[in-house]
């Protein structure tokens, strides 16, 4: 079976191309208690937990999605957001990072407000401008209890060249708004890297400038 368990061997398995399937490392970061692990456990396991600890260190999840044919693995690296649990990891989370997902707390501002901060911190691991990042603004199912505008929050991902998604990982109903929050992110980390390996044929060896994939209108092939 080939690594990361690449397609099931067909009649002539001897004749298929080896296929390996490509793994996308995706962060997601943020204060304590905004539902990172909830969301993680929503997207890769479609359910929402009872009960949660404050995660330690960092968990992985694993969905193995298909994108126009291709089966492609999200990696997702679920991380502490309390300071005293993630000290010795954080080198960990940015290393080979493809893609981050910064959470806040639609109910708490201060959860928004931090975000300069871990902006911050990704940028200080060196993480590439080319790095999609979405912004995430969790538990919108608590509607009166809601502190962050969503035209505060639009015009904060805009200045930091984010997509913003307002969601709830508690809301069953939510679960597609979700899913589509990776799923963005991969779509347009498999246009970005197709790019990159066209572009390595053409002209090995030379700085390459990555865009994400165009179709015929011009219009980026990603959903988002
Ligand atoms: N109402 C509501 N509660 C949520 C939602 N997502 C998470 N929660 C609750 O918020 C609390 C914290 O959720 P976690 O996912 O553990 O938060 P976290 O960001 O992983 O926290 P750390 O691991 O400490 O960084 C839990 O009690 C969850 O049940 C949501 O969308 N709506
Ligand atoms: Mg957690």
């Amino acid at each position: 079976m080939a690594a990361g368990g690449g397609r099931p061997p067909g009649p002539d398995s001897s004749l298929e191309p080896y296929v390996q399937t490509r793994i996308f490392k995706i962060i997601v970061i943020g204060d304590s208690n905004v539902g990172k692990t909830c969301l993680t456990f929503r997207f890769c396991g479609g359910t929402f937990p009872d009960k949660t600890e404050a995660t330690i260190g960092v968990d992985f999840r694993e969905k193995t999605v298909e994108i126009e044919g291709e089966r492609i693995k999200v990696q997702v690296w679920d991380t502490a957001g309390q300071e005293r649990f993630r000290k010795s990891m954080v080198e960990h989370y940015y290393r080979n990072v493809h893609a981050v997902v910064f959470v806040y707390d639609v109910t708490k501002m201060a959860s928004f407000t931090n975000l300069k901060m871990w902006i911050e911190e990704c940028n200080v691991h060196a993480v590439s401008p080319l790095v999609p990042k979405v912004l995430v603004g969790n538990k919108c199912d608590l509607k009166d209890l809601i502190q962050v505008p969503s035209g505060m929050a639009l015009k904060f991902a805009d200045a930091h060249n984010m997509l913003l998604f307002e969601t709830s990982a508690k809301d069953p109903k939510e679960s597609q708004n979700v899913e589509s929050i990776f799923m963005c992110l991969a779509c347009r980390l498999k246009a970005q890297k197709s790019l990159l390996y066209r572009d390595m044929e053409k002209r090995p060896g030379r700085a390459q400038k990555l865009e994400p994939s165009r179709d015929a209108h011009g219009k980026s092939a990603c959903p988002c």
